[in-house]
């Protein structure tokens, strides 16, 4: 039949324009499928074609992507399963500044077609038009300076442990002990919203009490992470309620939630003045299997472009938590696109005192370190574990070693008898 067939959408002479959107896949072919085939279904599916030879006719307007190459594996990513291939998509295709519709194109239909047997969206090149449909972050790592006067140090946050199940008061309690030993931000974990055993509205007043107390004693700015996460509704009303009640930031699991109610809450955001802290629970659901999903790469870039400002990237293998390229995808948070402002990397799960001159090694010290059991699980509790963090930190911003901190901080010193230097699993 004359028309449009998925043989259309392969191109290997095609050189892309520079309003197009590039996307990276790693791709397994079903049995029987070249990788040819399987890349053309890939471009096909992903734009406007579809299993079926398709008619064209009056009103048709070519929105088609082009698989333009095979087998270059810039990537670096060799190591995974499948081959790397490249898919140019025209910027009509994507409605500007929806980030839902974008998805819906490049990591729809596509990543559970069979003509493949897995298929990794590993990154994106977004070109100026579509890049600059988006707010991106509206302070990003100009916080530390802005909110926190910090300029040589990564700013320090805890999460209160056991992660739920704490009262309000005690809540509050935990975060004056951290703040007064040296941490700059409490932040609430990612499943403590508003539970009847610690009510959001009750928690933001008494933390936000705790806080202020807090900061008047050490003389330094503090503030809080709340956990806004809910309904896209009810997430703006208590946008609203933080911005009222005088905190800087709002938490949101952006995965959990959806790019479409973090664009939402970024509008609000920004007349308020409030910045975003993006948690990124479920993450791995897409990032975990090497050879399959949405690369955390993608997922950050995301995440840039609909504007949070504090991102979790991970701690580059460090910590608890399994963790692709942090290093790499803390670059691409700080390089210049398009003029947007950066992210500012956090770096959070299972990290303690001893892993800080490493961790920092790698990421550089324009990052937030945040550690929940690190400071809570500390032998002499709370505000022990905060200064152990911070004297651990101030040490490597001043070029000194743990040990010599550690001689004049028994709080660092006891962290390191207790974990030492070690990765918790
Ligand atoms: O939400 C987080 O970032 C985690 O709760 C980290 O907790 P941990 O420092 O105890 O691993
Ligand atoms: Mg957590």
């Amino acid at each position: 039949m004359a028309g449009i067939t998925y043989e259309d959408f392969i191109d290997l002479s095609y050189d892309p324009a520079a309003a197009d959107l590039v996307c990276t896949f790693r791709i397994e072919p079903a049995a029987g499928m070249t990788v040819e085939e399987a890349a053309s279904r890939v471009a096909s599916e992903s734009s406007n074609g579809t299993w079926a030879a398709l008619p064209t006719g009056e009103g048709f307007t070519d929105m088609g992507a082009t698989a333009f190459a095979i087998g270059d594996d810039e990537s670096g990513a060799a190591d995974s399963a499948g081959t790397e291939i490249k898919v140019a998509y025209p910027e009509g295709l994507f409605e500007p500044g929806s980030m839902p519709q974008i998805l819906s194109c490049i990591a729809g239909n596509i990543m559970g077609m069979k003509a493949v047997d897995s298929i990794r969206l590993a990154d994106c090149e977004w070109p100026e038009g579509l890049t600059t449909s988006f707010p991106g972050p509206q302070f990003g790592s100009d916080v530390r300076e802005e909110i926190f006067g910090v300029a040589d140090r990564p700013i320090l946050a805890t999460v209160p442990k056991p992660k739920v199940g704490l009262s309000t008061e005690t809540h509050a309690e935990v975060g004056y002990e951290a703040w007064t030993g040296g941490v700059d931000l409490l932040k609430d974990d990612e499943n403590l919203t508003d539970q009847a055993f610690n009510p959001f509205h009750d928690r933001l007043v008494e933390s936000l009490a705790q806080r202020d107390r807090a900061a008047e004693e050490t003389g330094e700015p503090k503030s809080y992470l709340i956990n806004v996460t809910a309904g896209t509704n009810e997430m703006l009303e208590r946008v609203d309620q933080v911005a009222s009640e005088g905190c800087e930031y709002v938490m949101v699991d952006v995965i959990t939630t959806g790019w479409a109610a973090v664009q939402t809450v970024r509008e609000r955001c920004e007349e308020l003045g409030l910045a975003i802290h993006a948690h990124r629970a479920m993450h791995a659901a897409f990032d975990r299997l090497s050879h399959h999903g949405v690369s955390m790469r993608v997922l950050a870039q995301i995440a840039r472009l609909v504007g949070v400002d504090q991102l979790h990237t991970g701690t580059v293998g460090l910590g608890k938590l399994a963790n692709e390229d942090t290093v790499g995808i803390n670059a691409w948070l700080r390089d210049d696109h398009y003029g947007l402002n950066d992210v500012l990397p956090v770096a959070s799960g299972g990290l303690h005192p001893g892993l800080v001159p490493d961790l920092l090694d790698a990421t550089g010290t324009n990052v937030c370190v945040q550690a929940g059991g690190g400071i809570h699980g500390h032998p002499h509790g709370t505000h022990e574990g905060a200064k152990a963090l911070r004297a651990a930190v101030d040490a490597y911003a001043a070029g000194r070693s743990l040990e010599a901190k550690a001689e004049e901080s028994p709080a660092l010193a006891t962290a390191i008898d207790e974990w030492g230097t070690e990765t918790p699993r």
